[in-house]
């Protein structure tokens, strides 16, 4: 077992920056159906491009490398402890080598190991078989659609669908429940694995699981089979569409799994995975630890497809405006929703722990007219001990939702960059004083670390560690949507409203 450690390295390199050709082949297929110049194939587009540029940097497609999750079968009296000993290991290099972003959290203090290793991290799962080979599977499961993971307990209540009871068509309501809730904001259009009955845990467990199948093959079981048939089809007109923004695809592949219950449980529960479907395998040597060969990898013709996509990008009808900080109240009440913005300048990232902390305490720099990007960025310290961008796209706003609107009043921000939107509180604080909210692309860390010069700053970092520090950025064509303006309007909530007046047409029985 040599070369396990090795193996495991270039593993994770490649689910981090190469993803599999079947949901290449499903994003491709997602931008055909969309109209040309719509902001949903504008937004696929890039998706694309990003894609690309991730497998030509070998460098990671979204800056949230997730939760390294291993599934792992050996032959039988394979020594686990040393398999688990090498991950750590290579899990440790990835990290120090910027293809992945450290991400283990002491859930206590806040503190991030800087590794990528801790109580719980990365999760290795073993389970033994009959055949002479390893076969090591991984997933890189980000956090912002992990957090649209959700459980129904049947029967229950949902809205647009009524009541879901202990069936067949219950399951069916609660799957499409699942994909509207999510919006946007698990970076869509996503993947659902979903895990019915077990009990909490191993309801969960079956539902990731299903995400370890390929996008195109067909459910052994004929129930299940139709039900996952049922499910990609109708998903896909509530029109939440990419981002949230609207459009053609919601959901780019749905899995089904069942195990038994116990008489008083009924578990549905669904895993969200963004289209920055990170998951790969090998088949090692159990002698030498050497890969035999990859898993997920069969060659489909589509790189021409997505170069097309590429080509396509620039059609988007939509008015441009350039803005440079400090930005004054007049130039963003000229904004509207729908108008793209290109940032040229500074701007300050910020996410959770920056917003908690500037509630009460002071910035360290002056954020009059300026812009905070909520995003945690993959950075690395070259040579001359300057900081390099390795990944830069949103995360998630929403959880921001409780600090924004006092945050933009008390140190006079202009914009807010992220993704997915915000809520009502933010909106009316941006109306009363005067910013916006520009929606960029989840996920597209490639596509926006190009556009940032320089890292011109960092406060923060010991305390709060790489993804959440304040990082102050010169960008050069930063492009966002505005989604949410000055006026009182959001697609987001114009998409959420429309979107539960579609799901409701599943309301009537369809499997009795
Ligand atoms: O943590 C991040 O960088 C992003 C996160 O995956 C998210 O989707 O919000
Ligand atoms: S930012 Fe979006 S694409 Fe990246 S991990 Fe989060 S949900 Fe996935």
């Amino acid at each position: 077992m040599k070369h396990f450690k090795e193996s495991m390295y270039k593993l994770i390199v490649e689910t981090s920056t190469n993803l599999p050709p079947d949901v290449r082949a499903a994003i491709a297929k997602a931008k055909a159906r969309e109209n040309a110049g719509t902001r949903a194939a504008l937004s696929l587009s890039t998706i694309s491009e990003n894609i690309a540029m991730a497998e030509e940097n070998v460098s990671p497609i979204c800056q949230d490398t997730g939760l390294p999750t291993f599934l792992i079968k050996t032959p039988v009296g394979a020594n686990q402890l040393e398999m688990t000993k090498a991950i750590r290991e290579a899990i440790a290099q990835a990290t120090k080598d910027g293809k992945l972003r450290p991400n283990s959290v002491d859930s206590l203090t806040g503190e991030n190991s800087g590794d990528n290793l801790g109580e719980g991290t990365p999760v290795i799962k073993y389970e033994q078989w009959e055949k002479d080979e390893i076969d090591v599977r991984l997933i890189l499961k980000g956090g912002g659609c992990e957090n649209k993971n959700i459980q129904y307990s049947l029967p229950t209540e949902l809205e647009g669908l009524g009541r879901a009871g202990r069936d067949l068509d219950g399951i069916r309501k609660c799957i499409l429940h699942s994909v509207y809730q999510a919006q946007g904001q698990g970076c869509s259009a996503g993947f659902i694995g979903v895990g019915i009955g077990g009990d909490r845990a191993t309801g969960y467990e079956l539902a990731k699981k299903q995400l370890f199948r390929e996008v195109d093959d067909v459910n052994p079981n004929p129930v299940l089979a139709k039900l996952e048939e049922y499910i990609m089809e109708n998903a896909n007109k509530l029109g939440i569409g990419t981002m949230g923004f609207g459009g053609e695809t919601t959901l780019l592949g749905c899995k089904i799994g069942a195990m038994n219950r116990i008489p008083a449980s009924f578990f549905v529960s669904v895993a969200y995975n963004c289209w920055a479907f990170r998951r790969l395998g090998v088949v090692v040597d159990p002698a030498t630890g050497e890969i035999k060969r990859w898993l997920y990898k069969d060659e489909r013709p589509i790189e021409m497809e997505v170069k097309q996509i590429v080509e396509e990008a620039k059609t988007e009808g939509a008015r441009e405006v350039v803005l440079t900080p400090p930005i004054t109240e007049e130039q963003i009440r000229q904004l509207k929703v729908g108008d793209v913005v290109i940032i040229n300048g500074s701007m300050y990232t910020g996410r959770d722990a920056i917003h908690k902390y500037l509630m009460d305490h002071d910035a360290p720099v002056d954020l009059n007219g300026q812009v905070i990007y909520h995003c945690g960025p993959v950075m690395l310290k070259d040579d001359k001990g300057k900081w390099q961008v390795k990944a830069a796209g949103p995360t998630t706003s929403i959880r921001e939702e409780p600090y924004q609107a006092d945050i933009i009043k008390k140190f006079g921000i202009r914009a807010v960059i992220g993704k997915g939107g915000m809520g009502a509180k933010t909106l009316a604080g941006l109306k009363e004083h005067g910013a916006v909210y520009l929606n960029a692309i989840g996920g597209a860390a490639q596509y926006y670390a190009k556009c940032i010069k320089e890292v011109k700053g960092v406060y923060f970092l010991k305390e709060f560690g790489i993804p959440e520090a304040m990082w102050h950025l010169e960008v050069e064509n930063f492009a966002a949507i505005v989604t949410m303006d000055a006026h009182g309007n959001s697609l987001h909530e114009d998409v959420e409203k429309s979107s539960l007046e579609r799901l409701a047409q599943f309301k009537d029985p369809v499997f009795k």
